[in-house]
């Protein structure tokens, strides 16, 4: 089987082309390939298929040619994956599956159509908008943080941290504690601090995330529209653009003037190879 490894910001996939939809990839070998030690080691696979030829994708085949699969590295089904769907994107350019155009390109996810537009070693995508909905709490060891629930298709809780509180501080070797009462099928957590102010964004905020099925990672697309979402609100600004720094780079996360939420970053293709 082939397969070609790709992230976005440092949130790491394994690419399976499956154009139409013959793979049936159980959980145990999505587990195996994203193996850090076992296997290829990613945080999840995005598996590449005609919507048309997908149970979950076919009632978005009118709207959206591909279907993103996407994985967590334990094995799990995610509804979305902001990073994922940049890195998907790349993936369906390079392999001239999809070209680039001004109108972009639809991507069908479990969480609706989503439309990416590559613009150099950026991809920008229009996502579904975040919803923020309750107030939640987080607890890593005896610290509690209090947080906000936002939807993003995939469930999110952003926790800004207290007291001076730094990031690095942080022990996301095990998983927080959240209530499962609000999150019955589990959560990523978002701990934000404020950062320096910079020219060219209305917000600026550092984050780290610990990721439902898949643990701490480097970068987590959808975390970041959460915490972009909290902060403008935060801010009382309807509209603007938020800079978040992650471990692995820089998002940028747009509410725009037509009430569209925007995700922006890079996503890069570094190898391929073949699965014995
Ligand atoms: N890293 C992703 C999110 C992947 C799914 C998440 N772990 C979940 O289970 O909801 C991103 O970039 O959005």
């Amino acid at each position: 089987m082939h397969f070609t490894k790709g992230h976005g910001t440092g949130n790491d996939f394994v690419i399976i082309e499956d154009a139409d939809g013959e793979l049936d990839l159980t959980a145990a070998q999505v587990a195996d390939l994203c193996h850090r030690r076992f296997g290829i080691g990613a945080d999840g696979v995005l598996r590449v298929v005609r919507a048309a030829k997908d149970q979950a994708g076919a009632g978005m085949a009118g709207e959206a040619e591909w279907f993103m699969d996407y994985r967590n590295s334990d094995g799990s089904i995610a509804e979305m994956c902001g990073n994922g769907v940049r890195v998907f994107t790349r993936y369906l350019l390079a392999a001239g599956l999809a070209a680039s155009g001004d109108s972009g390109i639809p991507v069908a996810t479990r969480a609706g159509v989503v439309l990416a537009v590559a613009e150099g070693d950026q991809i920008r995508v229009h996502m579904r908008s975040p919803r923020v909905y309750a107030a939640g709490t987080a607890t890593t060891g005896p610290l509690t943080f209090p947080g906000v629930a936002v939807d993003c298709g995939n469930p999110h809780l952003v926790c800004g941290l207290h007291d001076g509180l730094a990031l690095s501080s942080l022990d996301l070797h095990m998983p927080p504690g959240f209530d499962k009462g609000l999150f019955p099928h589990g959560v990523n957590i978002e701990f934000v601090v404020p950062a320096a102010p910079l020219p060219e964004t209305d917000l600026h905020v550092e984050m780290r995330v610990y990721e439902r099925g898949s643990g701490e990672t480097l970068s987590c697309g959808s975390g970041a529209l959460a915490v972009g979402a909290v902060a403008l609100r935060d801010a009382g600004l309807a509209m603007g653009t938020v800079a978040v720094d992650l471990p692995g780079g820089r998002l940028t996360v747009t509410h725009d003037e037509e009430d569209r939420w925007w995700l922006t970053g890079p996503a890069v293709l570094v190898a391929s190879g073949e699965l014995i």
